[in-house]
């Protein structure tokens, strides 16, 4: 059970604790909430390819399960291309909900294949990134190429830059990034990534474990006076994006 204190959250279960009740007298609650996930939607980024190995899929389908079990949404890139088809068809037929973000220009089946679920028009790749980004409460990055680890880098990079606090989760299929892991340890070492920064991410081998580590994340402090200005930036840029 999680502990609540919101008016809103207020159930039969409060408890008057300063025993009887007089006239004008301050009732003092405890109350109780239901556990629920703490995110509604995970997006989920990944390689439009399956890899060579059947792990890659079968952590994709693993993922897909995890999420549905938790009872949360999937949002992705979509399409059913590699990877990227392994999580959607595990999410929906499970029958859990899933969102694909996907550019106008893309949206023919002969280049992405067929979306299951919900599907989300956006003019561009920038724009997609950022609605995906906007759409979603935590992030996760199974194996992939060049497509993941931008997706990847860049709310990491916006997480540190304190545009927004959501935990970023890697998924490190049979050490599938380790090189990279190893990379961002050399970045520290060397003085281009602060050592308050390393674990601005949390990695884990399986999705039960991943997932488990997202929830209990707790976001790196701030410590970028630009913070709020660039929060304001973004949400302009948004702006523009979407009008265009
Ligand atoms: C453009 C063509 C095929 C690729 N089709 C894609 N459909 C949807 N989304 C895609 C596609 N390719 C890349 N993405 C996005 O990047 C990520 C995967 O990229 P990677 O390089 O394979 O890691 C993925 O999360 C998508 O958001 C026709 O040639």
């Amino acid at each position: 059970m999680r502990r609540g204190g919101g008016e809103m959250e207020e159930t039969a279960a409060a408890k008057n604790r300063s025993g009887s009740v007089g006239e004008g007298a301050v009732v003092e609650l405890e109350v109780e909430v239901e556990e629920g996930p703490r995110f509604r939607r995970v997006c989920v980024f990944c390689g439009s390819s399956s890899g060579k190995r059947s792990c890659y899929r079968d952590a994709a389908v693993e993922l897909g399960k995890e999420l549905v079990a938790r009872g949360m949404d999937l949002v992705y890139g979509g399409g059913s291309l590699g990877l990227m088809g392994e999580v959607s068809e595990a999410v929906h037929k499970a029958g859990g909900h899933v969102i694909g973000v996907i550019p106008t220009i893309l949206m023919g089946k002969e280049i992405t294949g067929e979306t299951v679920g919900e599907v989300v028009a956006v003019s561009g790749m920038h724009e997609r990134k950022a609605a995906m980004a906007r759409n979603a409460d935590a992030f996760i990055a199974l194996p992939g190429g060049y497509g993941t680890l931008d997706e990847l880098l860049e709310v990491i990079a916006w997480a540190q830059l304190g545009i927004h606090t959501k935990p970023v989760g890697l998924l490190n299929v049979d050490g599938y990034y380790d090189f990279l892991l190893a990379f961002i340890d050399k970045a520290v070492d060397d003085g281009f990534i602060r050592p308050s920064q390393r674990h601005i991410f949390v990695s884990a081998p399986d999705a039960r474990d991943l997932v488990h580590k997202l929830e209990e994340y707790v976001a790196v402090e701030e410590d970028d006076p630009a913070a709020p200005k660039l929060r304001w930036e973004i949400d302009q840029h948004l702006i523009n994006y979407a009008s265009q």
